[in-house]
């Protein structure tokens, strides 16, 4: 009552709005809530987690991590600490350590809610960066001692067959004169006779022209080779060469026809041999 008047309120007074009790709620400044919420922290930097709440009485807040107390996970750990009446959760340094779920345990008299935030650590840790390296070295090791490994194998490969190419074309030039005899199958009789080297004729006197016919393993060409019989002017002739000039089979087929040639001479009812040129051989 004042001056003998009484006043009258417009809004709705309520005498015990101080003793009105509710229960605690999250504040949409947070960064937890209560479905959950994903942060993604860079590593090596600090971070904080946020959780603002009202409530009456003032609710009290803990932290749990991964369902443990904070305070006993990260006792004696100064990187951890809690500010803003237990509200924030700072971070000093963000480690792979500190990746989980960090709840928000948040209660008065009325009631408790638990917001929480998935928190995951992006990059990777010290620890991992070694392995990483580590791992990464070996391999490269490895796959370098493999590759070394192989080029030697390679090369050692290759020396063997370029002896026994060798020693191959060896015989098939000199053949094996000391072990012929008529027991033996025409074949290997053939692979026993020798090369005549004064039927070799070089290279650059051979002139290749269009192909007349082909065999099962050899193509006849028209050519002109100079210098046959001792003639100046080129002589016409066929020309039988290998199909295919690597197929091993094939080159030796065509020594071996080349060497029975050699062996049966001139002949009028055959075509006779003019020349031979063998100097390339192990080059197909
Ligand atoms: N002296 C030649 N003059 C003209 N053409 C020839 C001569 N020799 C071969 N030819 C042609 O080339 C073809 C193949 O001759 P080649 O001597 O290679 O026959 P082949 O002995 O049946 O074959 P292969 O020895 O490969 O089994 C012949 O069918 C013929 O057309």
């Amino acid at each position: 009552m004042i001056n003998g008047k009484y006043l009258t309120f417009m809004t709705t007074f309520n005498p015990f709005f101080f003793l009105e009790k509710i229960a605690p709620r999250v504040l949409s400044s947070s960064n937890v809530s209560l479905e959950g919420t994903e942060i993604r922290v860079k590593l090596n930097l600090p971070f904080s987690i946020a959780c603002y709440v009202e409530g009456r009485p003032k609710p009290k807040i803990t932290w749990l991590k991964d369902g443990e107390n904070i305070d006993e996970i990260f006792e004696n750990n100064d990187e951890v600490s809690l500010s803003d009446d237990n509200q924030i959760l700072n971070f000093k340094v963000v480690t792979k350590k500190y990746e989980g779920k960090y709840e928000c345990n948040v209660k008065n008299r009325v009631g408790h809610i638990k917001p929480f935030a998935n928190v995951i650590i992006e990059g990777l840790s010290d620890t991992n960066l070694v392995i990483t390296i580590v791992s990464f070295t070996i391999i490269v090791i490895i796959s370098f001692s493999f590759v070394i490994i192989l080029v030697i194998r390679i090369k050692k490969n290759k020396i063997i067959r370029n002896d026994m190419l060798q020693l191959e074309l060896f015989l098939l030039r000199e053949g094996n004169v000391s072990k012929l005899n008529k027991e033996c199958t025409i074949e290997e009789q053939a692979e026993m006779l020798p090369y005549d080297n004064s039927f070799e004729i070089e290279r650059e006197n051979i002139t290749l022209g269009k192909q007349l016919g082909a065999g099962a393993f050899g193509k006849v060409l028209l050519a002109q080779v100079k210098g046959l019989n001792g003639k100046e002017s080129p002589t016409r002739v066929a020309l039988k060469m290998c199909k295919y000039e690597y197929d091993k089979a094939h080159l030796r087929a065509l020594i071996m026809e080349l060497k029975i040639m050699i062996h049966l001479g001139k002949h009028l009812n055959i075509v006779n041999l003019l020349g031979a040129h063998t100097s390339n051989i192990d080059k197909g």
